[in-house]
């Protein structure tokens, strides 16, 4: 036994160096920077210590960009020797892509192996930052971390896909508007990421398949009543008809903007005002689609003593995913509550490009 962290422990400090502005270093001999939280002095002191650092964006950013991507899901920008913050901010960014739409021409790196790049945007990701990163490559990082203070972490780790485990912490009564018989259940993964809850609405039978919904955190249509999607609606619709049956749980995961984080969220809604429908904001800021791990949902399903469902979604992927993590879902549900003149675009664009079924 000793204090010093493990793996897991040394990555949570790793997204909050990040976050922070803080350079990571990793153990296949690299040192990054988040573009997004990049500020001019590091910079500077990135550019002295020598070297060619280069910016690494995913494949889908290089494809707004017009770059090539030689690693596929990644490109490596090589840096102007006149690169300035403004510079590499605007390559990372889209804010300002219709304004200053020419960044290059880009120049990208074609020989050796990105994997260190992968786990640098990975990490970005993780820590719910734009997915871009100042990458150098250093001969000692052991040495190069001690040096300078930083955390070190093996590359290996970030790209690991493992589920992290997750502990029940407490539940508690809490009487709904829909149920009297509510109950909020509490999960914390051990990776320090973020919370998930369970919503258990009267006491259903684990022996049966439970009337479930698998709901995405939407601070803007959940809480403030956005007209831009269907979330509020959906959240108090998929209750309401729990407390009708008696019986039901809603996991609510903390995965918003399809697990991308507000502000990339709101990244993405302003480029939506620019016209650019849902997903295509998502690539342009360097997304997929879809970011979310439904296999939280499953694992937290399992927990509760489940393991078959009539899930409430119009998306048939969470269905597909469900299935793959071993929860038999023996109907799906359609939860068709909430369109309007705002959200009408957003929901035909789910149905023609993410196979949502209307
Ligand atoms: N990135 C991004 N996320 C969005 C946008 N609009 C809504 N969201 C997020 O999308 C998620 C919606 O999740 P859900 O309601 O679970 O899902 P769904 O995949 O549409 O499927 P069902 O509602 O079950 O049919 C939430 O996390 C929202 O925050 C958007 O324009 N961009
Ligand atoms: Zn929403």
């Amino acid at each position: 036994m000793s204090f010093f962290p493990d793996i897991t422990e040394r990555l949570a400090r790793a997204r909050a160096d990040l976050r922070m502005g803080v350079p990571v270093v990793l153990d296949g001999g690299a040192v990054l920077l988040a573009v997004e939280t990049l500020d001019a002095a590091r910079l500077a002191h990135l550019r002295a210590l020598g070297g060619a650092p280069v910016l690494a964006v995913t494949g889908r950013r290089a494809e707004t960009l017009k770059a090539r991507a030689y690693d596929g899901d990644i490109a490596r920008i090589v840096l102007p020797d006149d690169a300035t913050l403004y510079w590499v901010r605007s390559v990372a960014d889209p804010a300002d892509d219709l304004r200053v739409p020419m960044k290059g021409p880009l120049q990208t790196a074609r020989d050796g192996v990105a994997d260190l790049h992968r786990a640098a945007i990975a990490l970005c990701k993780a820590a719910r930052l734009l997915p871009a990163a100042l990458v150098l490559t250093v001969d000692n990082a052991t040495g190069f971390a001690r040096t300078h203070n930083l955390t070190l972490i093996p590359a290996a780790a970030v790209v690991d896909t493992a589920l992290s485990p997750l502990q029940p912490i407490i539940s508690a009564r809490v009487p709904l508007e829909v149920s009297e018989a509510g109950r909020l259940h509490v999960f914390r993964p051990d990776d320090g990421a973020e919370e998930h809850y369970a919503v258990e609405i009267g006491r259903p039978d684990r022996s049966a398949p439970v009337l479930s919904r698998l709901h995405s955190a939407c601070f803007t249509g959940d809480l403030l009543g956005s007209l831009k999607c269907d979330c509020g609606p959906q959240l108090r619709g998929a209750l309401r008809q729990m407390g009708n049956e008696g019986a039901g749980v809603l996991l609510y995961l903390n995965q918003e903007g399809r697990g991308i984080g507000l502000a990339n969220k709101m990244r993405a809604y302003s480029l939506q005002d620019q016209g650019f429908d849902t997903v295509e904001a998502n690539h342009r800021l360097g997304f997929e689609d879809d970011e979310r791990d439904f296999r939280i949902g499953a694992e937290i399903l399992k927990q509760m003593g489940f393991s078959s469902v009539r899930l409430l979604t119009n998306n048939p992927a969470k269905v597909a995913l469900m299935e793959q993590s071993g929860i038999n879902v023996v109907e799906r549900v359609p939860l068709k509550v909430g369109e309007n003149t705002h959200n009408h675009a957003y929901l035909a664009t789910k149905a023609a490009k993410s196979g949502h079924l209307l």
